[in-house]
């Protein structure tokens, strides 16, 4: 059975308490997830929006056969068509194969594209379309690249107490809870992970995402809950998840310098240490982290990365380059296009070195502010080169 949302809505979605990482191993998810499925009864007409994850397709359809009569779905809501939403659809189709599905353009060719049906009935709507349920109507907004070429959002007008904005991946969060709502969970937690997502998944269309809730804020739509595919619902402030992002999108920072390194024997974690120390005597009001990019999760590191100000970026040499971990985050990071943050390299060598001069060029390349050249020295630090590199920290804290 689904769980009441609202007067007119139920989730009929699926907990997978069990994911621990999303998009091959690109995303970690240790806090679980869901794939959130809502089912709107109107006066006169049913409306799906969005389906699971395909592994659950014959859970969900039949747990969705246990809350309604298949047969009196009217309407399927796609916004977004990535497999976690849509994957159930091919199941779905089999039991009501004439129900219409509202979705974009692009969304229809992504599940042609995807599921190669060969007479789904689709109906492309753009912003501004709505679909009558008798006493709710559903009002479409196109959000393309948010995150997806073919997202849109959904709002519901049921009346008092019933606005709601069903936004698929935008405000969600990799969150498994029994509970529906934010103010039943631990809100710190559920912030962590929204904002996880939003560094991780998307913060490349910060621009897009700005533009487009600015444009829905000038609608002045009343607001009670933002329902998202993935994680829990806002509803004791939904605003409030709307201002961060925000926030986020405009080349976000803390007070915080985060140092990402890795290390095979030790030494540039030694001078990476020293770094810090120096950083902190002349800038004791700074958050300073220090992540081994081999040993924290590289999704943590990301989303400490984007909450800082500056990043410094430590690897020895190894095949005269730098080591595979710092490699693969300067490649995640480099994607996801942070703004307005400075950066420097550091690390040990035993014989040709130049490689704090490669990762300086790669973190140019993720569009970061050079501060400077970088600190590199051969072999282990002893204790007059760890003085040279918390003097190099020093300097490092003064550009910030
Ligand atoms: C497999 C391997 C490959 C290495 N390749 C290079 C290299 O190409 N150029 C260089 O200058 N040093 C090279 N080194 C030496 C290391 O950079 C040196 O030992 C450094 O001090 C290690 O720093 P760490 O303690 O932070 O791991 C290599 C070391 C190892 C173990």
């Amino acid at each position: 059975m689904g769980k009441k949302v609202s007067n007119h809505v139920t989730w009929v979605g699926k907990t997978d308490w069990e994911l621990k990482s999303f998009h091959g191993n690109e995303l970690s998810t240790y806090d679980g997830s869901s794939y959130n499925a809502y089912l709107v009864r109107g006066s006169e007409k049913t409306v799906l929006i969005d389906t699971v994850w395909q592994p659950y397709d014959k859970e969900f359809v039949s747990r969705l056969q246990e809350e309604v009569d298949l047969s009196s779905i009217d309407y399927i809501v796609m916004n977004h068509n990535e497999i976690d939403h849509s994957g159930s659809l091919p199941e779905l189709m089999r039991e009501i194969p004439d129900t219409p599905i509202y979705c974009t353009a692009k969304g229809e060719s992504i599940i042609k594209g995807h599921y190669h049906p060969e007479d789904w009935n689709f109906v492309n709507v753009k912003t501004g379309g709505t679909l009558d349920l008798g006493d709710v109507t559903l009002t479409f907004v196109e959000a393309p690249m948010l995150h997806w070429p073919d997202t849109m959002f959904t709002y519901m007008d049921a009346g008092e107490g019933e606005h709601i904005l069903f936004s698929n991946d935008g405000f969600g969060q990799h969150f498994a809870s029994e509970s529906l709502f934010d103010e039943d969970v631990n809100k710190e937690e559920v912030y962590h992970e929204a904002m996880k997502y939003w560094a991780n998944i998307l913060n490349l269309y910060a621009n897009q995402a700005k533009k487009k809730i600015n444009e829905i804020l000038a609608m002045n739509l009343p607001l009670d809950m933002i329902a998202p595919s993935h994680g829990i619902i806002w509803k004791s402030n939904p605003t409030e998840i709307v201002e961060k992002y925000l926030e986020w999108a405009d080349a976000y920072q803390e007070n915080q310098v985060t140092i990402m390194y890795d290390t095979m024997w030790n030494s540039t974690r030694k001078i990476g240490e020293a770094i810090a120390r120096g950083i902190y005597k002349v800038r004791p009001d700074i958050t300073i982290k220090l992540f081994n990019a081999s040993k924290e999760d590289k999704n943590d590191i990301v989303t400490e990365v984007f909450r800082s100000k500056a990043v410094l970026v430590g690897s020895p040499a190894i095949n005269y380059g730098f080591m595979h971990s710092i490699g693969g985050m300067l490649e995640m990071i480099k994607g996801l296009r942070f703004k307005k943050k400075k950066a420097a390299a550091f690390g040990s060598y035993g014989w040709s070195g130049g490689v704090v001069k490669q990762m300086t060029e790669a973190l140019k390349g993720c569009g970061f502010e050079i501060v400077n050249d970088g600190f590199e020295r051969i072999w282990v630090p002893d204790e007059g080169v760890l003085a040279e590199a918390e003097e190099y920290g020093k300097q490092f804290a003064e550009n910030l």
